[in-house]
């Protein structure tokens, strides 16, 4: 059965808006909460699993459960404690010394019914490169104005357009499909 409400668990007010957006047009009802959950080492799809399932044990209740985990790979230290510590105007010069300077952005929803259950996920990727930072940097702490697809920064996209391509939107595309089929 298709869940009726989905509670996503993240710090990121960014993240959440841009979720409440693509979602807005299913049935599907959006809770937040953000909850402190310690970071395994290992693979994406490792650390996202690992993290909604301990966000399952806190939630407790049957909650549902979503997971996002955005990362830039080849700058796989994307974490906000990097960035924060680096800046977004800054993030260019790490691949200075690199002729090569494409990025994907990953993002990877995982999803939990309650403590115990499985944990399924849904990932989306776009391709680009890491460029110095152009457009506005409000994404909080994020890599927006530095990330470069098909000739514009997530930055200076408007947020549908960015929506329509990004790797939060594809993992999302994938999750929609999903809820249909369970419905
Ligand atoms: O579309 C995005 N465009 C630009 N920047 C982004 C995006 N998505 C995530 N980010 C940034 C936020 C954080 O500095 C880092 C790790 O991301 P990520 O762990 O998913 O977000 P977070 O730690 O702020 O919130 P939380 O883990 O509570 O969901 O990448
Ligand atoms: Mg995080």
């Amino acid at each position: 059965m298709a869940p009726k409400e989905l509670n996503f668990i993240t710090g990121n007010n960014n993240k959440l808006k841009e979720v409440q957006a693509i979602l807005s047009e299913t049935p599907v009802k959006l809770q937040s909460q953000s909850l402190d959950l310690p970071e395994l080492q290992g693979t994406i799809e490792e650390i996202t699993k690992d993290k909604c399932g301990r966000a399952a044990d806190l939630v407790r209740q049957e909650a549902y459960v979503l997971r996002d985990l955005g990362v830039v790979v080849l700058i796989y230290m994307s974490s906000k404690w990097f960035l924060k510590a680096l800046g977004v105007h800054q993030f260019h010069k790490l691949l200075a010394g690199f002729d090569d300077k494409s990025a994907q952005a990953v993002c990877t929803f995982a999803y939990c019914e309650g403590p115990g259950h499985e944990v399924i996920i849904f990932q989306g990727r776009t391709h680009g490169k890491i460029v110095e930072a152009r457009g506005p940097t409000d994404f909080d702490q994020g890599w927006d104005a530095c990330f470069e697809h098909e000739g514009q920064t997530y930055a200076e996209m408007r947020g549908e357009e960015k929506n329509k391509i990004s790797h939060r939107g594809k993992a999302l595309e994938k999750l929609k499909e999903w809820l249909k089929q369970e419905v």
